[in-house]
């Protein structure tokens, strides 16, 4: 008798994943700054917290890798936020190792104040996990975001009336080198859930997840319930499905706007107004961008609403005077060019 389904589903999924990686790997070009040579015996390590997506994760690595000749780690980031975390981190380090899994770490981080305390649990998560993928000389870092993790991100992204980059949701390839690899995002929680239960896998339920102090945990148990029962099932795949088809439209309007961008451009090197003008606006908007980062803003602080606004030096020049961007930036028209520095 084959393994239960949900165990089936999770393993096809985590096995294709270490195919890919495999191929990136015999295959360097696709991320410049992979190293050529294929280790011997290439390392992948999941990302744990110990819930239901990544415990799943974690059993059918530690089933799969062995069969391709990859070796399979784990690592669990104790945020501190908790009574009790290092426990909790202790206990995860101990039920890794018990699925086979070697090496298997578990890193305290501390989290800092910048933005949303989601936010900076996550930056310092990222943070932790590179420098230890670093140390480990790792081929990739796993991640259990599910397709319902992905449905919630393009609603709270339509909520706010993000554009398509934002409602592309999370990349299945994503940090440097194609580092982070989300083999879930066309897997169900209910799936890793059953995973989890069928193979008797102990999960922790991180409280947060419940709690409706936080926005995602209440689109979670009351905005996509209630979603479903007016819309019927399937909303959850197909709001998965738009976060595809946004960000293959996404990266062709990027790309567009990479070819376009040094037409636009002057002999020194400054942005002109009346060619930004007869571009389409999504185009525009995306060379204004790049330009403000280039400039020196941060690409986390730089909103719809200040593009628009410098948008609004080319599409409703009425003398207005300079914009003032994040990262003490400034844009700013001279004649008819357009000029974004540091301020
Ligand atoms: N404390 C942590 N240590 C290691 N990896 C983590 C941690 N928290 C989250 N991750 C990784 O990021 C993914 C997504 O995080 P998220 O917070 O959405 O998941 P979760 O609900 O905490 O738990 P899970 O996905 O394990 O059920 C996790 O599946 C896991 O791969």
């Amino acid at each position: 008798m084959g393994p239960h389904p949900a165990v089936a589903a999770i393993r096809l999924a985590v096995r294709r994943v270490l195919h890919d990686l495999l191929n990136d790997q015999q295959n360097p070009g696709a991320h410049p700054d992979r190293p050529a040579e294929r280790p011997p015996s290439p390392l992948v390590l999941v990302a744990c917290s110990g819930g239901a997506d990544s415990m799943a994760l974690a059993s059918a690595l530690a089933f799969e890798a062995p069969r391709l000749g990859i070796r399979a780690g784990g690592v669990t980031v104790d945020h501190g936020l908790q009574p009790g975390s290092d426990l909790r981190a202790d206990e995860v380090v101990l039920r890794l190792r018990q699925l086979g899994l070697d090496p298997v770490e578990s890193v305290a981080v501390t989290v800092g104040r910048d933005g949303g305390p989601e936010a900076a649990a996550r930056d310092a998560r990222y943070a932790a996990l590179d420098a230890l993928a670093e140390r480990h000389g790792a081929a990739a870092v796993l991640l259990g975001h599910t397709r319902d993790d992905q449905a919630e991100t393009v609603l709270l992204g339509l909520a706010r009336g993000s554009g398509i980059r934002s409602l592309s949701g999370m990349a299945a390839v994503s940090g440097a080198g194609g580092r982070y690899r989300r083999p879930f995002l066309h897997v169900d929680r209910q799936t890793a859930r059953k995973a989890c239960m069928v193979q008797s896998l102990p999960v922790w339920d991180d409280p947060h997840n419940a709690d409706p102090a936080y926005t995602r945990s209440r689109l979670r148990h009351e905005g996509l319930p209630a979603l479903e029962k007016a819309l019927g099932k399937g909303v959850v795949e197909a709001l998965a499905r738009t976060a595809q088809l946004s960000r293959d439209d996404a990266d062709a309007l990027d790309s567009w706007a990479r070819q376009a961008e040094s037409s636009v451009r002057d002999a020194g090197g400054l942005l002109e107004c009346a060619k930004l003008y007869a571009l389409p606006p999504a185009v525009r908007r995306r060379i204004l961008r790049r330009a403000a980062i280039e400039a020196g803003a941060p690409a986390g602080s730089l909103f719809a609403r200040h593009i628009e606004e410098v948008d609004r030096l080319i599409t409703g020049w009425r003398g207005q005077g300079a914009i003032n961007l994040p990262g003490k930036v400034v844009a700013q028209r001279q004649g008819g060019r357009l000029v974004i520095r540091q301020g």
